[in-house]
């Protein structure tokens, strides 16, 4: 049998640092060595989540996030799952330390330092490492993560907002300047965190939008929608919060170009993703849910033509914490360390 690589998770004990923990205790290629929180310092981890109780690793106890001490447990690749800010000063000490570092915060999915301090409101703390940092959307970038020492993993909204889109703007079948994205996020998206917005009873049986008109998401999904469009592209976004505990569903709307047949819409989807492991496309007239995709990699996306509006409406869902977050990626752990991409993904 091959060596199992060794993994560290830095901020172990939030939302997504669970379901790393639930996805890297029983990934078969995997040996968890560390997991880090302040607060759970010194107690196992079957102790702060008894779902773990009695899988392999589960008594590992959290340790400090102390750079010095995760890389003396042998740890081959750190994931992050800090809050931004925090995250690059971590990475940049992992990554002296010889450490493969995926991050899933916000930190290094931005090229651009300036763009980086105008949505999240402070200088970058390590722009040396921009350049260097893959964006970690497997279906789009495989080639350049299996050589990445840095991988930014995307965001939540982005990655329900982009997978559709970008196979469309490549081969410039909708408009750019027409795209409208609603998204709608379950509440673990906002992290564990105490927040008076956030309680039961200011949540649950209720819906609202937030974060507009320029919610941070916009400034990566711009970035790429711009790359795949080859033109400075700008969008609305619309991010609403529901009351579900996890999932995304994302509606975007773009005219389709003038003099284009509505039905190159599903061949470029299939011929971008038919063959992708984790994207079910739904075909026209399909719907995504987010109850099919919960707890999974998967994104489903379904497509409509609205012949009296000439707009494509796209719909998307994901596990915030799972595509959006978690599962993603290990998905991109699995290219860097030429695993099967597929390697401890597969939950339904
Ligand atoms: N929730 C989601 O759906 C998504 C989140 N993300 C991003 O992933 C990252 C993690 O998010 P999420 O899991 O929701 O966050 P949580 O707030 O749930 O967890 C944050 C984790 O970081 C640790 N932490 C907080 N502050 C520090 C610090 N100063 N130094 C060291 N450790 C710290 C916490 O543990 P302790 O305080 O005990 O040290 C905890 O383990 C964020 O950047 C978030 O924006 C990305 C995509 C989706
Ligand atoms: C519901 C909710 O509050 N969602 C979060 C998205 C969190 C996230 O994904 O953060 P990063 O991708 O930037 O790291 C928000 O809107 O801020």
């Amino acid at each position: 049998m091959t060596e199992r690589i060794k993994c560290a998770i830095v901020g172990a004990s939030g939302y997504t640092g669970q379901e790393l923990l639930r996805l890297l205790l029983v990934h078969p290629q995997v040996e968890l060595v560390a997991a880090t929180s302040r607060q759970e310092a010194g107690k196992p981890l079957s102790a702060v989540f008894p779902r773990f109780r009695k899988l392999p690793g589960a008594e590992l106890p959290f340790m400090e996030p102390d750079p010095d001490a995760i890389a003396a447990t042998g740890a081959q690749a750190a994931f992050l799952a800090l809050p931004h800010g925090v995250a690059a000063e971590i990475a940049t000490a992992l990554l002296e330390r010889g450490l493969k570092v995926i991050d899933l915060s916000a930190d290094f999915r931005l090229s651009d330092a300036d763009v980086y301090e105008e949505f999240y409101g402070h200088p970058h703390p390590a722009p040396a490492l921009l350049d260097e940092a893959v964006y970690g959307l497997p279906e789009i970038r495989a080639g350049a993560i299996r050589e990445a020492r840095l991988v930014a993993s995307p965001g939540c909204y982005p990655t329900s907002i982009l997978l559709p889109l970008i196979p469309l703007l490549e081969a410039s079948l909708i408009d750019p300047a027409t795209i409208v994205a609603n998204s709608m996020s379950g509440v673990s998206g906002a992290g564990k965190k105490a927040d008076v917005s956030l309680l039961f009873c200011e949540c649950n049986e209720s819906v609202r939008a937030y974060g507009i008109p320029k919610h941070r998401h916009l400034s990566e999904i711009e970035q790429e929608l711009s790359i795949a469009a080859g033109e400075s592209v700008v969008i609305t976004f619309i991010p609403h919060l529901v009351p579900v505990n996890s999932g995304i569903a994302t509606s975007t709307t773009a005219k389709l170009t003038e003099g284009i047949d509505p039905a190159a819409i599903g061949e470029a989807l299939e011929s971008a993703y038919g063959d992708a492991a984790f994207v079910r496309l739904l075909g026209k007239g399909g719907c995504a849910d987010t109850k099919n995709v919960t707890r999974t990699n998967f994104i489903d996306i379904g497509w409509a033509h609205d012949a009296r509006t000439g707009r494509v409406i796209l719909t998307s869902a994901e596990d915030n914490l799972g595509k959006g977050a978690g599962s993603q990626a290990v998905q991109s752990f699995n290219l860097i360390f030429g695993l099967p991409e597929t390697a401890g993904l597969q939950t339904a």
